[in-house]
């Protein structure tokens, strides 16, 4: 099923841009998308949320978001606090698993990092990612601090026997830092996956033509949605954390 889930190891780390990167780049290459925003919390009903950013960046991408609640909160938490229903993942799956059949790649973007809580009984994008059988593509910080939490996401998916396809650098900075400079050769090493690209800071400010003539550059060739499942096994590689 030409799935990828997009998570990244916290909220503002570039998951948005970073899906629009994929999208423009399998937009480039001839394919159909569709990009679903599970769930979108801190936008107000009519404003553009993050499936219609990606929509302006990439272009013509068909969206989908199933809930947005006002608060800027884990969207368990601004479901319950807006006494309105949350969304579980078994409906994220079936509205991916939908759109799969009508486009070549849909892309699935979470709120915040792996684990956030999209319903009161615990269910989060992993568990979404489970039921698709999807690979799951992590969205990381360049610099310092960015090593532990994307050690902790690339367990955590491994833990459940996920397929982490790779690392996306969310936003690189124009003058890397010693930190960041480290962590294009630390970050695959302590992941055992590997790093897909990176996209320059400031990116998302780049005139839509311009991001999309550029964001192929950013990514590895194999992010342009022509994988098959195999492309993306790497749960049971060798030494994986
Ligand atoms: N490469 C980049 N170029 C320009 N701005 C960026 C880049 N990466 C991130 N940003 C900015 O950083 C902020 C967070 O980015 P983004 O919205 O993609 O985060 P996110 O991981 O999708 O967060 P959320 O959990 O809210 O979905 C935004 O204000 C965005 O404009
Ligand atoms: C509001 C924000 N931009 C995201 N949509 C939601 C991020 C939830 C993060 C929760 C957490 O990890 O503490
Ligand atoms: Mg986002």
């Amino acid at each position: 099923m030409p799935v990828l889930v997009i998570t990244g190891t916290g909220t503002e780390v570039g998951k948005t841009v970073v899906t629009a990167a994929v999208a423009a780049t399998a937009l480039a290459a001839g394919r159909s998308v569709a990009v679903l925003k599970a769930a979108q919390t801190g936008v107000l009903p009519g404003e553009p949320g993050d499936a219609a950013e990606v929509a302006r960046l990439a272009g013509p991408v068909t969206t989908a978001e199933l809930a947005r609640y006002p608060e800027p909160l884990a969207p368990a938490t601004a479901a319950r606090r807006a006494g309105r229903a949350p969304v579980h993942p078994h409906e994220v799956a079936e509205a991916a698993a939908k759109l799969a059949t009508e486009h070549d790649l849909v892309l699935v973007e979470g709120a915040g990092g792996l684990l956030v809580r999209f319903d009161a009984a615990g269910g989060t994008l992993a568990d979404a990612a489970g039921l698709l059988s999807a690979p799951v593509l992590v969205v990381t910080a360049a610099g310092l601090g960015t090593l532990n939490t994307t050690e902790l996401t690339a367990r955590e998916l491994r833990s459940r026997g996920l397929d982490l396809a790779g690392l996306v650098i969310g936003s690189w900075p124009a003058e890397p830092d010693l930190a960041a400079r480290c962590n294009l050769a630390d970050l695959p090493d302590v992941t055992r996956a590997p790093l897909l690209g990176s996209v320059p800071a400031g990116s998302a400010a780049l005139s839509p033509a311009r991001f999309r003539a550029a964001a192929p550059h950013w990514l590895a060739p194999r992010l342009d949605g022509s994988w098959d499942v195999e492309a993306f096994r790497t749960r049971e590689a060798p030494g994986a954390p």
